[in-house]
């Protein structure tokens, strides 16, 4: 790989300081060209009680130190990941196919939750209570909650990991990693730059491995008071599930299934330059990709129409080859998942627009798609389609799109764009998600809380309350 610095590609777990290899290995594979990228340690529960451990014992001096000297760490490492931008963007794109544009501006994603928690976890402030007695003082502090576990997907391969890691570590907490098997070696560079940056042994640690054996000894385990995962909602069960005798503090990041409305009073333009943005960023895998698109009735065929000449002229192919807008899907399976839910939406009446089918450029790549005349009894109604298709649904009065687009067990991100004021607000307070964006597709940044409601997850990640996750509320009563 051609790198600038090639001490950032690293082949070994980063455990208390150390660079720790293993006779087995697994390997990163490219997913546009099928090359194997590198080999790294396949470590299982045995490793992750040591690191644990070490994480443990790492904490009191980490916790003791100020909110300011840890701060001086994390801005160190922000000033890291941006300096190496370039070499972080061509790992990413090389293991997880995202178009270089794209992984440079993850990494700068990446790179401004380390900045925002280094400033924000000055603010971990607690507050004295009016007291019920003239005997007694009410005071309450804000504690790190202890030794942290993060499980994260493939999709953002570094902007999941600082998002989860950078709060724990400004709010005084120890964390220990572990990445997505196809994802490992952007969370190894993040955490060389961890290295060269200060922190010291045992605050933060990456370890790759069997998913199984890493995360039940990661959900089993006592000394780890907290885990946040982003991935599958069935995955994210079963951690629930496997926290439960230990009852572990939860953050949960799972899947949605974005609603996307375009009412007939929208801005066409906006609409479809929003609609390519929430649907074909990262080739459709974000879990607030828009899934559904209902479009009222009197807008319908222009909103197709257009959406669909904007969608057959993104170029697709590996990622760092210029110009390319569509990179390919991560892997077979996420292939046979597009292919299986566009073949039962075309069988049961739904029309191909544009797109429909694999690219001609063979391996994982799929031709970004648009498909109408959509019901709800097709499988693109229901399931996280995580692929470049969008699926065109008709209705006609406010209260319907509502009540389809609630029709989910998922809750995470939706979107419509209108231009009527009072429908902003209406339709804004109606929708069962976390994260509604209005008369724009792009919702994420640092200062805002990130998350969902029903299925879609527990907790907020950025923002004041992604620091909150990883404090404890303690009320000391004290008596004068
Ligand atoms: N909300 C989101 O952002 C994401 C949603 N998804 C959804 O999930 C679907 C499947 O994607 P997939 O990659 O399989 O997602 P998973 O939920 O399987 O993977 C996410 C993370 O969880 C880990 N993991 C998997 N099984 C276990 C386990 N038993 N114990 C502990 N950790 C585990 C994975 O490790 P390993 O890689 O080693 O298996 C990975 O680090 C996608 O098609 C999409 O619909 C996927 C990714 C992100
Ligand atoms: O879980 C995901 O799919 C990553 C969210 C990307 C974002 O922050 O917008």
């Amino acid at each position: 790989m051609d790198l600038k610095d090639l001490n950032l590609l690293r082949d070994c777990c980063y455990l208390n300081g150390q660079w720790v290899g293993s006779d087995d290995r697994f390997p990163v594979i490219n997913p546009a060209t099928g090359a194997e990228l590198a080999r790294v340690p396949r470590l299982g529960g045995a490793a992750t009680r040591q690191v644990i451990n070490d994480a443990e014992k790492a904490w009191p001096a980490w916790r003791a130190l100020t909110a300011r000297e840890r701060s001086a760490v994390l801005r160190r490492w922000y000033d890291l990941i941006l300096a190496n931008t370039e070499d972080l963007a061509r790992l990413m794109t090389a293991e997880q196919g995202k178009p270089l544009a794209e992984a440079r501006g993850e990494i700068a994603y990446a790179a401004s939750f380390v900045e925002w928690f280094a400033e924000e976890g000055k603010r971990a402030y607690g507050e004295t209570i009016p007291t019920v007695a003239q005997d007694r003082r009410l005071l309450v502090l804000k504690q790190p909650v202890g030794v942290c576990a993060a499980i994260t997907p493939w999709n953002f391969p570094a902007a999941m990991i600082t998002r989860k890691v950078a709060p724990a570590l400004a709010a005084g907490c120890t964390v220990v990693v572990k990445p997505a098997e196809q994802t490992p070696l952007s969370a190894l560079a993040l955490a060389e730059l961890a290295h060269r940056a200060g922190f010291p042994p045992g605050v933060f640690n990456v370890i790759t491995g069997e998913a199984a054996a890493i995360g039940g000894e990661l959900t089993a385990n006592p000394t780890v008071r907290k885990l946040s995962f982003t991935g599958s909602t069935e995955v994210g069960r079963l951690l629930m599930a496997q926290c439960a005798p230990t009852l572990k503090k939860l953050s949960l990041e799972l899947g949605g299934n974005a609603p996307f409305i375009v009412f007939d009073d929208a801005d066409l333009d906006a609409a479809v330059a929003g609609a390519v943005a929430a649907k074909y960023r990262n080739s459709g895998q974000t879990c607030v990709c828009a899934n559904r698109f209902l479009v009222q009735d009197g807008i319908y065929d222009a909103f197709a129409t257009r959406l669909a000449e904007a969608v057959s002229q993104l170029p697709v192919g590996p990622g760092d080859e210029p110009g390319v807008a569509q990179g390919p899907l991560i892997d077979a399976l996420a292939l046979d998942k597009v292919e299986r839910l566009v073949a039962d939406a075309t069988a049961k009446g739904a029309r191909v627009l544009t797109g429909g089918a694999r690219h001609p450029r063979g391996g994982t790549f799929y031709q970004p798609t648009v498909l109408t005349q959509v019901g709800p009894g097709m499988g693109v109604a229901r399931e996280e389609i995580f692929g470049p298709v969008a699926p065109l649904f008709r209705f006609h009065t406010e209260a319907e799109a509502i009540a389809l687009a609630n029709a989910t067990e998922y809750g995470l991100a939706a979107y419509f764009y209108s231009r009527d004021l009072g429908r902003a607000f209406r339709v804004g307070e109606a929708l069962e998600y976390g994260m509604v964006g209005i008369n724009t597709g792009l919702i994420s940044n640092e200062v805002a809380p990130f998350g969902g409601i029903k299925q879609s997850g527990l907790g907020r990640e950025g923002s004041r309350y992604g620091l909150e996750e990883y404090l404890e509320v303690k009320y000391l009563c004290l008596g004068v």
